[in-house]
C-alpha cells in the first residue's frame, strides 16, 4: 500500500515519489516496493502519462553504487543486451534512463513473482506442471541462443510469472553475447546460482552453461531441493566438480533421464536447447496449455 511504499522509500532517500524520464518527458508514480537484488531496488510504477497507463516494474540503481567502471559497464551491458530482445517468454524491456541520483530500467511487471516463490510455497511440483514451465523456459532460451546470447544466470528467481502464469525469463545482469561461432567465454564477473563445472574449472564456457542451469531448475522443481545443495559453498563446488548428485528412485525414470542428460559434466554431451523439446520428457503426456492459479499454493489434481 502507499504508506508502506513511502516507508520503504524513506529508507532509500534517493528513490523519488515521481520518476521523470527527461528524454521521453514521461513521468512515473513510484508505488509498491517489490524487492531488491544486487545493487538494484525494484518498485511498481505507473505512468501518469495518458499514453501507456500500464503498471511496470522499475529497477532502480543508485549511481553512488556504480563507482567502479566495471560496475558501470556491467549495468550498461545488461541494458544493451536486454533492450534488443523481444520474445513472449522473456521479460519485456520498455526503457532505461537516468537522473542525477539513479539509473532506471522499466520492465514488464510479472504479478505472480517467480518460480522461486512458487517452489518455496509448494516444495514439489507435479510432472505436468514441470513440463508446462520447462516448455516455456526452453522456448525463451531457444530465442536467446538463436540470437547468440547466453543468459548465464538461469535460476528459479529469474523465471518470472505474469498474471496468467506465463514464464518470463528476466535479469540479464550476467548475460553475454557470443561474437563468433565456437567462441568460448573465459571469464564471468558475478556468481551464478547454478554454476556449471566448466565455469568452476575455468575451462571456457558457452551456451551449454544455460542447459546445465535448466537441469538444475528441473531437478529443484520435481525433487524439491537443488541438486548440489550443501551446508557450504565450498562443498557445493566440490559436488559440482565431482558431478555428485542423486536422483530419488521414486522419480519418473523419463524425468530422471532428462535431468541426467542436462547435468552431464562434459558440456558437449548435454542436449542443446533446440534438441530438448524432442526429449521423451515433453511427450510423457500432452503439455497443459495453462495452469490454474491455485498451483501457486496447492498441488493441483491435473487429470
Ligand atoms: C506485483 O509483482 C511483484 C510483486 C512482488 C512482491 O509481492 N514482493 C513482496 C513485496 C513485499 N515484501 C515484504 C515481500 C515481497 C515481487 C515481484 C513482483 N514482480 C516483478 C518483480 C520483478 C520483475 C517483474 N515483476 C522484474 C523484471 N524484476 N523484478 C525484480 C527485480 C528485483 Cl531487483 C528484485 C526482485 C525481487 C526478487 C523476486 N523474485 O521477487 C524482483
Amino acid at each position: 500500500n502507499a504508506d508502506a511504499a513511502a516507508a520503504q522509500r524513506a529508507k532509500n532517500p534517493t528513490i523519488p515519489a515521481v520518476i521523470v524520464n527527461s528524454q521521453s518527458r514521461i513521468s512515473y508514480n513510484c508505488g509498491k516496493f517489490l524487492g531488491k537484488g544486487g545493487f538494484a531496488f525494484c518498485y511498481e510504477v505507473t505512468s501518469s502519462d495518458a499514453s501507456d497507463c500500464r503498471t511496470l516494474a522499475c529497477k532502480i540503481v543508485s549511481k553512488k553504487l556504480l563507482v567502479k567502471d566495471s560496475q558501470k559497464e556491467k549495468m550498461i551491458q545488461e541494458i544493451e543486451i536486454h533492450r534488443k530482445l523481444s520474445h513472449e517468454h522473456l521479460v519485456k524491456f520498455y526503457d532505461s534512463f537516468a537522473d542525477q541520483e539513479n539509473m532506471y530500467i522499466l520492465l514488464e511487471l510479472c504479478s505472480r513473482r517467480s518460480l522461486m516463490e512458487l517452489h518455496r510455497r509448494r516444495k514439489l511440483v507435479t510432472v505436468p506442471e514441470a513440463q508446462y514451465f520447462m516448455r516455456q523456459i526452453v522456448s525463451g532460451c531457444q530465442y536467446l541462443h538463436s540470437n547468440k546470447i547466453i543468459h548465464r544466470d538461469l535460476k528459479l528467481g529469474n523465471v518470472f510469472l505474469n498474471s496468467k502464469l506465463w514464464v518470463k525469463i528476466g535479469d540479464f545482469g550476467l548475460a553475454t553475447q557470443v561474437n563468433r561461432d565456437g567462441e568460448q567465454k573465459k571469464t564471468m564477473c558475478g556468481t551464478p546460482n547454478y554454476l556449471a563445472p566448466e565455469v568452476l574449472n575455468k575451462q571456457g564456457h558457452s551456451f551449454e552453461v544455460d542447459v546445465w542451469s535448466l537441469g538444475c531448475i528441473l531437478y529443484t522443481l520435481v525433487v524439491g531441493r537443488p541438486p548440489f545443495e550443501s551446508p557450504s559453498l565450498k562443498e557445493t563446488y566440490v559436488r559440482i566438480k565431482n558431478n555428485n548428485f542423486k536422483i530419488p528412485s521414486s522419480l519418473n525414470p523419463v524425468v530422471a533421464a532428462f535431468i541426467r542428460s542436462m547435468l552431464q559434466s562434459q558440456p558437449q554431451l548435454r542436449p542443446s536447447v533446440f534438441a530438448m523439446p524432442h526429449d521423451p520428457f515433453f511427450s510423457l503426456q500432452p503439455i497443459l496449455p495453462s495452469l490454474p492459479e491455485s498451483v501457486l499454493t496447492v498441488t493441483p489434481r491435473l487429470d
